[in-house]
């Protein structure tokens, strides 16, 4: 489906075709074809247990599809070790803090920014910090915290930590999960501002349930559903869509999209 008003089609990044995951029989991704622009901002939705978690396991190489491909800027990432797939440019939060907190903002960075640089450059002695680093720290609005240790950052600011340390490590695509899970309302106002920013020289695919946050920050967002593209569409076409609804619906414990944020 055409989302983006039948202008020109923009370059693709990102290309999954039919891709389908199955643990001990059970298929948790089902034929998923998925298309992500360079540049985009995409928003990844769905009910507990869609798939979303394992589409991202899959492009990062951490779990092996049945079938399927997953091309990254023309090249295939099936089959490649997850380390390597670091390096061609995809970058992943984890729900899990992968934080150092006895190392200060910029140390933190710094380590990040380091995981993609070759050996020789760490062998040479560096004066301050890189712009790499640098731009980190800006995007997130961490400067003023640079020299304070991580372990003493409050909820948000550690998110933020946790975004610049990926974006230190210039990715081409980043990969969000719940980047705004037990944020304030000012907290999740800024994540989605920095969001919106890092969008502009990246692109970035963010798993979320907020739908608060989706309405104010999403535009074109894809919904999961028993391991299956349900639909692709602006916010409005999502919420507005029966077969959405029907699958919020049919699980009275979560909200059906736009309607309780
Ligand atoms: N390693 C695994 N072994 C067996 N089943 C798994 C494994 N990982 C995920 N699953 C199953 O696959 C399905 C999809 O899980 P996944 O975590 O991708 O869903 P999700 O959309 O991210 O859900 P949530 O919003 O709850 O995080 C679920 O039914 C889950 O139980």
């Amino acid at each position: 489906m055409s989302v983006n008003g039948g202008g020109p089609a923009a370059e693709p990044l990102l290309e999954i075709r039919d891709l389908s995951v199955v643990f001990d029989g059970f298929r948790a991704l089902d034929g998923v074809d998925l298309t992500v622009a360079k540049g985009e901002l995409r928003f990844l939705i769905g009910p507990n247990g869609a798939g979303k978690t394992t589409l991202v396991d899959v492009i990062t190489g951490l779990t092996r599809p049945a079938t399927g491909s997953v091309r990254f800027a023309g090249a295939e990432l099936v089959g490649r070790r997850e380390h390597e797939i670091v390096r061609m440019g995809v970058g992943r939060t984890f729900q899990t803090s992968v934080v150092f907190e006895e190392l200060t903002v910029v140390e933190n960075l710094d380590l990040a920014a380091s995981f993609r640089r070759p050996l020789w450059s760490l062998l040479r002695r560096r004066k301050g910090v890189s712009d790499a680093v640098a731009r980190a720290l800006e995007v997130t609005g961490l400067t003023d915290l640079a020299d304070s240790a991580a372990g003493t950052l409050s909820h948000g600011q550690r998110q933020w930590l946790e975004i610049g340390m990926l974006i230190a490590q210039e990715p081409r695509l980043l990969l969000l999960d719940e980047p705004v899970a037990g944020m304030s309302k000012e907290e999740r106002a800024r994540t989605g501002e920095l969001l919106t920013r890092i969008a502009e020289e990246h692109t970035v695919i963010v798993i979320e349930h907020d739908m608060d946050f989706l309405r104010r920050h999403a535009s074109v967002v894809t919904v999961l559903h028993e391991g299956k593209v349900l639909m692709e569409g602006s916010v409005d076409q999502v919420r507005n869509d029966p077969k959405v609804r029907e699958v919020y619906l049919g699980r009275a414990a979560q909200p059906v999209p736009g309607e309780v944020g």
